[in-house]
């Protein structure tokens, strides 16, 4: 059997070796040619999965190591009954460590406070959920909008999209991208939704780049100056637009979910369902293929304010601002979708806030809740 695997995907040994001869190759020069006798592909978000890719190849397994699923055509698959596998929720952890350590971030370069905030979720599945999550147990007023959720559950907890951008601080996207059907998404953002952002407030993407329309938030930057944009995704990756980059005050290269423990889940995912597929059991787990953080336990022995508390134990893990500077760096060197792309093939290492033990003193207890609450694994003497 013959494998043909994304070369970004960490673990693949581990995972795809027992099936058959793997073939790692950059996921966005994989073609037609390279499936001409494979019988299985394993994908990341950047190879375009469809009819010219797959129509001369006897491949009868797809499997993407990622939550997003935009850039395989299930229907094609669907149709010639080849068996198709995502990983959705791996690195759904990840996506809000970044969030939460962006608005961090923010709220001490400004100087306001988290709990200040009213919070907006655009897209409550996997991501929105668990941000909306920790967010409420920090005592963060969020409002939450999933159209197609209220559809199938009741409107009870979901508000309209234009009651997030009327009353909320922070809008956060995190919908997938939906080109047809009553609940597209390309351009939910449009120009109207965009203008009628409040002054001050700050506008995160985390979800896909399409969902909101760059150049009317570039034209809203440039004009009025009275938004801060937190941008992992982006129309047109890997050639993002530069004048949008040079106005968002973080800007990352699709990088928001690059925990190692979110790609491995990934792969892991996929090696299970793969395993499935031939019918076979496979007792491979995280813990097989996962090693242990290079930080294991930090201490916090005195009281201070608790969202001190929590930049210092976020940056001891995960920093984004890491991420933002690399990439302006690279953009300074090399063309932009080469530097877009080596800072995602070149990701440094990075954890997800609960590898970090937070061990609390006698005198530092109070911070428990807190430190829980973003997503800390907290331990106390008693
Ligand atoms: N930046 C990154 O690194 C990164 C990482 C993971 C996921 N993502 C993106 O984030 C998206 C969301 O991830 P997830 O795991 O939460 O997916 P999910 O499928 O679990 O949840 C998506 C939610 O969006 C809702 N939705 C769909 N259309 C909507 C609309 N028009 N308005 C509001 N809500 C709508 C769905 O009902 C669903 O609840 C993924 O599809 C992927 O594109 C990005
Ligand atoms: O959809 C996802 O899971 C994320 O967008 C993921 O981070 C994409 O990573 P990539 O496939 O581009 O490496």
């Amino acid at each position: 059997m013959k494998l043909v695997v994304d070369a970004n995907i960490p673990a693949s040994e581990a995972c795809f070796a027992e099936f058959g001869d793997v073939v790692r190759l950059p996921g966005r020069e994989i073609t037609a040619r390279h499936l001409k006798d494979a019988d299985a592909l394993v994908v990341r978000s950047v190879t375009q999965v469809n009819q010219a890719m797959l129509a001369d190849s006897p491949v009868r397994f797809v499997g993407t190591c990622t939550i997003g699923t935009d850039h395989i055509d299930t229907a094609y698959l669907k149709a010639r009954e080849i068996a198709f596998a995502s990983a959705p929720g791996c690195n759904a952890e990840a996506v809000v460590d970044y969030v939460l350590a962006s608005l961090l971030t923010l709220a001490e370069r400004q100087g306001w406070l988290l709990t200040q905030r009213c919070v907006g979720v655009v897209g409550v599945g996997n991501v929105g959920s668990r941000l909306q999550a920790r967010l409420q147990a920090l005592g963060v007023e969020v409002l939450s909008c999933d159209p197609p959720r209220a559809a199938q559950e009741g409107s009870a907890g979901f508000e309209a999209l234009q009651t997030l951008i009327s009353r909320c601080d922070v809008l956060c996207l995190h919908t997938p991208l939906v080109t047809e059907g009553p609940h597209r998404t390309r351009h939910l953002l449009s120009a109207s939704e965009i203008n009628a952002l409040k002054p001050g407030s700050i506008v995160v993407n985390a979800g896909r780049g399409d969902c909101m329309d760059s150049a009317a938030l570039a034209e809203r930057l440039t004009q009025q100056a009275d938004l801060t944009a937190v941008l992992d995704v982006w129309e047109n990756e890997p050639e993002i637009d530069p004048q949008l980059h040079a106005l968002a005050t973080l800007a990352t290269p699709h990088v928001a979910g690059y925990s190692l423990d979110g790609k491995l889940r990934g792969s892991l995912m996929i090696h299970h369902a793969l395993a499935q597929h031939l019918g076979r059991q496979s007792p491979l787990t995280l813990a097989d293929i996962c090693p242990s953080p290079a930080l294991g336990e930090l201490t916090l022995q005195q009281a201070i304010p608790t969202e001190d508390a929590l930049r210092l134990c976020m940056r001891a893990v995960y920093d984004p601002r890491r991420d933002h500077d690399r990439l302006a760096r690279e953009m300074q060197h090399q063309a932009i979708g080469n530097a877009f792309d080596r800072c995602r093939a070149d990701y440094p290492l990075r954890r997800e806030f609960a590898t970090l033990k937070v061990r609390l003193g006698d005198d530092a207890t109070s911070l428990a809740p807190g430190l829980r609450a973003a997503g800390f694994n907290v331990l106390t003497e008693a």
